[in-house]
């Protein structure tokens, strides 16, 4: 078997989205000032470079019709550009089985610019879509090849609680506690840049989601980069008593020792990840002892080979695995392995922080019930195809 092509199409969401709204989710940008020299580079909505409306859905197609199914949401335009230019030509002709000789290819023909951000994401897409034409190839789920099944079912986490009023998020929170949920993230909305007034606000949020899931239900708390290591070590103390199963991101990635510091100082366990490449990349996180959960996301890191080394080079550490994102190229992650205890659920929602649009472009993707996610032992490859009903809301790019 070889691979004979390589499609890498930009799907842009033109429909309706969920407009910004006030201090929706503390994130890098809070500590920049808008100097209002340039609106649409920052404006007042801090988030919107963090916004994910646009997905690049990779095809990979062998010699004898099979074709795997890959996608990547950071930067899906210069990652088009990176598969188009620099990747495909070291994948036409191989054969996929030799998925390590080519993750290795990808990653060390692309050191010079790579290693992190961008250049892995798109090596991850093209990754992802050759393990799909492995497990179509033999007619097995992408698990059955890393492992196989761990667990009966695969707990999930009820994943989204953006900063909103109060009343709302508690309402929320009620929602999906009432559909089974037992694990809950919610999103701070304020760091330093609004002093005092935003740590009350943000134990008030945290104060409001207990009130409603109480304490036999796991709170995760999410800061998103948003915060620096001074505000942190003001407001963990005061966090302590909410008990949260992981404080998550509270500074940017490249601040390894600032995280090290943090995972130390309190009872309460650090999680990061989702913006850490590479094994090299986890190795340094684990070896300083940086985070007490490791969250890559496979469609980031270097695909489903590098997930599946990360994988076990934390199983070694005793650091947990909770990859970012629910998705398909990170379930079958979690499914095969025993270090890998839950998984992250977000909701089919109005499209909003862009998390959710990946039920708009794919179809496949299991639906949480009462707080568990099952996969199908029957479906072949990721178990993905690509979902019909909503191309007209999107501009699709070659
Ligand atoms: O952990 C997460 O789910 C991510 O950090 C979110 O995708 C991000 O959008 C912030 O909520
Ligand atoms: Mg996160």
């Amino acid at each position: 078997m070889k691979i004979k092509s390589v499609r890498a199409r930009v799907y842009e969401w033109k429909g309706k989205t969920v407009p910004p709204q006030g201090n929706f989710c503390s994130n890098a940008m809070d500590l920049v000032y808008d100097n209002k020299a340039n609106q649409h580079a920052a404006g007042a909505d801090t988030m919107n470079t963090f916004r994910f409306h646009c997905w690049t859905v990779v095809e990979v197609e062998t010699d004898d019709g099979i074709v795997g199914l890959g996608n990547v949401a950071l930067a899906p335009r210069i990652a088009k550009a990176i598969i188009d230019e620099y990747l495909t030509p070291l994948v036409l002709g191989q054969d996929p089985w030799d998925y390590e000789y080519l993750n290795q290819r990808m990653y060390r023909a692309t050191q010079a610019w790579g290693r992190k951000g961008v250049g892995m994401a798109a090596i991850s897409a093209i990754d992802i879509a050759i393990w799909d034409i492995l497990g179509k190839s033999v007619g097995k789920p992408v698990f059955k090849l890393l492992g196989g099944r761990t667990k009966e079912k695969i707990p999930c986490y009820y994943s989204k609680l953006y900063r909103t009023d109060l009343k709302e998020m508690q309402a929320e929170a009620q929602k999906f506690k009432d559909q089974g949920f037992k694990a809950f993230k919610m999103r701070f909305g304020y760091g330093p840049a609004h002093g005092q007034l935003g740590v009350v606000e943000n134990l008030k949020s945290v104060e409001a989601v207990r009130e409603v899931i109480g304490y036999d239900n796991d709170l995760m708390l999410e800061c998103y980069m948003g915060w620096n290591v001074e505000y942190a070590k003001r407001i963990l103390p005061k966090l302590e008593k909410y008990q949260p199963r992981w404080l998550e991101e509270p500074v940017i990635a490249d601040d390894i020792d600032g995280y090290a510091e943090l995972n130390q100082l309190t009872s309460i366990p650090i999680s990061g990840g989702e913006h850490e490449f590479s094994l090299y990349g986890f190795k340094q996180l684990l070896d300083r002892k940086a985070v007490s959960v490791v969250q890559y996301d496979t469609n980031r890191v270097g695909g489903i080979t590098m997930a599946h080394k990360i994988n076990a080079l934390c199983e070694a550490y005793s650091v947990p695995v909770i990859p970012h994102a629910g998705q398909m190229h990170n379930y079958h992650l979690t499914m095969s392995s025993l270090n890998c205890p839950i998984s992250e659920y977000f909701p089919i929602f109005d499209v909003e922080v862009g998390n959710e649009l990946f039920y708009y472009i794919f179809d496949g993707d299991p639906a949480a019930e009462n707080g568990f996610l099952q996969l199908d032992d029957n479906k072949p490859g990721l178990g993905l195809s690509l979902k019909t009903e909503y191309l007209e809301h999107f501009t699709i790019t070659e």
